[in-house]
């Protein structure tokens, strides 16, 4: 008996592992029963002091569970109502019904008032089109009447696949969902609509619980195996010598926090390469970070001669406009011939729109992070941005297909890809991070990670670890000099 605690699994391979475990032996009516039961458990746990229990069944399996929840609830001592469609005659959904006969009312009789808890069992994995009628009027009674949801697998009306609903859909308070959690549980809106998701062992074994493709949630043993921490006979150069380019006078800070960020993250040096009239402007605020001055291509090409330069990051505050960003994709070039790595962000993205194909070409040569927000995905992978029937993990990974690079996909959901399918999710990042120069710093944090010899996803998805962990662990009323001074190193201490 098992539950998957990291890897996401799509509605389809869950349907196909309970239709496996089914076929390996395993009762179906015996998943049917624990989830059922695993629900009943967390209605008495979170809400003992119900007057009432509603129990909205759907006509499949996640109905069933429904009717399996609304047995134990009402041998607890619970008033049970119950309320829903048809199950198919010989189905499990049917099998529970007859365990537990008795009333299931019409839906549009369901009237949720103050004191009772709704019991969302309508439809879960299965629902495949937009909910509407009676079910679509008692989503917008259920939620005018604010009473508490729990959710049975998802709340109905919300795709596991996206996360995205397809049309009215319940707001759960908490959700009980089995064996392992779907995408739709981790990503926005999904997983607000979701509330507090429980994941109950409902009796596979652990070995049935192996993800169809390397998506799950962003966890340290994604990357810490990777992390090389710096040994006894450590040297700073050994550490890692950063680059970050800076942009013109007016808009240095952008740089130098992602500077000052990589140096924080472990970096054993960290160098910003100031465009000449804004060296004065850089010296005035660092000290730990050094400065050299570049001019143009020629120069970044003989610098690049020094084989210590690790890793480089170009983009935050680089510049907009068209010379500033054909000198972008110029620095980018030069970056990618001599085989180092890098992380592009900001302008150094924006640079990109309509280049896809050197975008390709750079991501072919070297290890290249792209850390874009919406609107920067939007610009850089237009097609991709504007299909609906995508999820955000599988826009994540066509992208990072189309840029042969990590594609580090920003947002309270941030999905970070890898051109080979690998995906992850965070889910931890507090609201407060989204302030000025956050992705700044996020940028300065994976350079870190890359300088230390971190392959690119597994340093992508280190870095917007550590990134959420700084933020929480200052708390709210976060600016990003604050988040660069909360950064801690890996392995990641309690935050
Ligand atoms: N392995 C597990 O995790 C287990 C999950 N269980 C529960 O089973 C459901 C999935 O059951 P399934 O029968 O496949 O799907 P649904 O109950 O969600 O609904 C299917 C039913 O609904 C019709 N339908 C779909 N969308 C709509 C719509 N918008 N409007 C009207 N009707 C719709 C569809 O055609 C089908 O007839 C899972 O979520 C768990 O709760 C098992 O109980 C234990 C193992
Ligand atoms: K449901």
């Amino acid at each position: 008996m098992a539950v998957n605690h990291t890897d996401l699994f799509p509605p389809s391979a869950m349907q196909a592992i309970d239709a496996a475990a089914i076929a390996n032996g395993l009762c179906g009516r015996g998943l049917m029963e624990r989830a059922g039961a695993a629900v009943a458990a967390a209605a008495l746990r979170h809400w003992p002091e119900m007057k009432r229990a509603l129990v909205l069944c759907g006509p499949g399996n996640n109905g069933g569970d429904g009717h399996v929840a609304a047995r134990h609830l009402s041998a607890a001592g619970v008033k049970v109502e119950r309320f829903g469609l048809a199950a198919k005659a010989g189905s499990d959904a049917a099998w529970a019904l007859g365990r537990f006969p008795g009333a299931v009312a019409d839906l549009a009789l369901c009237r949720p008032e103050a004191g009772d808890l709704v019991i969302d069992a309508l439809f879960g994995a299965g629902l495949d089109r937009a909910l509407e009628g009676d079910v679509a009027v008692l989503i917008e009674r259920v939620n005018a009447a604010a009473v508490p949801v729990l959710a049975v697998d998802l709340p109905s009306g919300v795709s596991g696949r996206t996360g995205r609903p397809t049309g009215p859909c319940f707001t759960a308070e908490r959700t009980v969902t089995f064996a392992a959690q779907k995408p739709g549980h981790v990503l926005l809106p999904g997983r607000a609509l979701c509330g507090a998701v429980e994941v109950a062992d409902i009796g596979f074994p652990a070995r049935m619980l192996t993800a169809p493709a390397p998506v799950s949630i962003n966890h340290p043993a994604l990357y810490l195996p990777h992390l090389r921490g710096p040994d006894a006979a450590a040297h700073k150069y050994s550490r890692g010598h950063l680059v970050v380019f800076s942009g013109p006078l007016i808009s240095g800070g952008a740089a130098r926090m992602a500077a000052e960020a990589g140096l924080k993250a472990g970096a054993g040096l960290v160098s910003l390469a100031t465009p000449p009239a804004a060296v004065m402007a850089q010296a005035a605020h660092v000290t730990a970070v050094m400065q050299r001055s570049i001019d143009g291509l020629e120069t970044l090409e003989g610098w690049l001669d020094d084989r210590r330069l690790a890793a480089f990051i170009l983009g935050p505050g680089f510049g907009a406009d068209a010379t500033s960003a054909a000198r972008a994709r110029a620095y980018a070039a030069a970056v990618a011939s001599a085989g180092r790595r890098l992380v592009l962000d900001a302008d150094g993205l924006s640079a990109f729109t309509g280049h896809g194909e050197t975008l390709h070409a750079i991501g072919a040569a070297i290890p290249l992070v792209l850390t874009p927000h919406e609107g920067e995905f939007r610009r850089l992978f237009a097609p991709l941005a504007e299909d609906k029937t995508l999820s955000k993990i599988e826009r994540a990974q066509a992208a990072a297909a189309r840029g042969a690079a990590i594609v580090v996909y920003k947002g309270a959901d941030t999905v970070i890809a890898a051109p080979d399918g690998r995906a992850a999710v965070n889910v931890d990042a507090p609201a407060w991070l989204a302030t000025a120069g956050s992705g700044d710093v996020l940028a300065g944090l994976i350079g870190a990670l890359l300088v230390q010899g971190m392959p690119a996803f597994e340093a992508a998805c280190a870095g917007v670890a550590m990134h959420a962990a700084a933020a929480r662990r200052h708390g709210p009323g976060l600016t990003a000099e604050d988040l660069i001074a909360a950064v801690r190193p890996l392995p990641l201490t309690a935050a």
